[in-house]
């Protein structure tokens, strides 16, 4: 395929973007390549550098180095005209909250210079898909936390954007709304919306076309949820013992052990997949394990997490239920 009709094909398209803030390099050499109709997720800990890549990405903050191209154009240059063809949902909902839901969506379309036909039609559409009906009149600043965010994605949605931004949309809902909220996203997804959406939650992450797991400002791993499953170069063992306390202070001795962290009252070990048949190398190694349960299982994206960062996610970095 030619590099013309690839490029055509990606909503965003971003090499070697860096962003130093002083001594700080918030975002170091990213490259980022996200296909149109994707969802695709930036899932990583506090202050790793998520919001300033879409901050680049969208045109708000010039990079120190790199180049971007969003949906053919060149940012930071033409991000006058992007504006128009994407929606931006910030972490903190950016709502008029003095404004009713309706008059909230009607300043925003009055920023978009929607006509009052069009926008009358679009706004009582997104009033009823987003499930805002009974609270149209309702002050923007007296709704519930999922009603915010279904209300910063209606607004979001207003121009019809062909690519959405979406920074932590789902931090401060319920699992309930979440799962509710990652229906709508689908929706999008399926009319063609390209969607870049960043992330604490594995569980989420799980549920994009692709995705770039961010730590200290770099891309550490990128793909799909299972090529990155696949390719992390560990097993995963599921161990069943009395003392796990001390079996993973012993374990983690090993150069073998990528990780070992408990669950329950099983310990979740992965082993170097260089190790042939980890089970019985784990019950020669520690011949304590002689008679222990010990059973292969699937990876996930935490394993993929703790093999490239060499970390156990923090407690912001979590699968929540969705
Ligand atoms: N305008 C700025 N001036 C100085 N430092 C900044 C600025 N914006 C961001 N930073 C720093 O850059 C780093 C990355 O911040 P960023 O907001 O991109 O992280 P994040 O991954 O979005 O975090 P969070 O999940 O908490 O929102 C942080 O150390 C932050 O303090």
């Amino acid at each position: 395929m030619s590099s013309l009709s690839r490029s055509s094909e990606l909503a965003i398209d971003a090499k070697g973007l860096t962003k130093k803030f002083g001594q700080l390099a918030a975002v170091s050499d990213l490259n980022l390549q996200v296909p149109k109709g994707h969802i695709y997720g930036f899932l990583g800990p506090n202050g790793c550098g998520k919001s300033t890549s879409i901050r680049m990405l969208t045109g708000l903050l010039t990079p120190t180095e790199g180049s971007i191209q969003v949906l053919g154009m060149s940012i930071p240059k033409q991000a006058e005209a992007l504006r128009l063809r994407i929606g931006y949902m910030t972490q903190k909902f950016s709502l008029y909250e003095d404004l009713t839901v309706k008059e909230n969506l009607e300043f925003i379309a009055q920023i978009y210079c929607l006509s009052p036909n069009d926008s009358h039609s679009k706004i009582s559409k997104l009033i009823s898909t987003y499930n805002l009906l009974k609270q149209q009149h309702q002050f923007a600043g007296t709704l519930s936390g999922g009603q915010k965010q279904r209300l910063s994605l209606a607004c979001a949605c207003l121009n019809d954007p062909e690519l959405l931004f979406l920074d932590e949309p789902t931090s401060a809902v319920d699992p309930q709304n979440r799962r509710d909220f990652w229906e709508q996203l689908f929706d999008l997804s399926e009319t063609g919306t390209s969607i870049l959406v960043t992330t604490h939650y594995m569980d989420e992450a799980e549920r994009c076309h692709g995705l770039a797991i961010m730590e200290q400002g770099f891309i550490r791993a990128d793909g799909s949820p299972n090529d990155l499953m696949q390719q992390m170069g560990a097993n995963v063992l599921e161990v069943s013992h009395s003392n796990l306390r001390e079996l993973k202070n012993s374990l983690t001795t090993f150069k073998e052990i990528k990780s070992a962290a408990q669950l329950g009252s099983r310990l979740r070990v992965l082993v170097d997949n260089r190790v042939t048949d980890p089970a019985t190398w784990l019950r020669q190694t520690m011949p304590t394990l002689h008679q222990a349960e010990i059973r292969l299982a699937p990876p996930n994206l935490e394993d993929v997490f703790v093999t490239v960062t060499g970390q156990q996610p923090s407690s912001s970095l979590t699968s929540a239920e969705v």
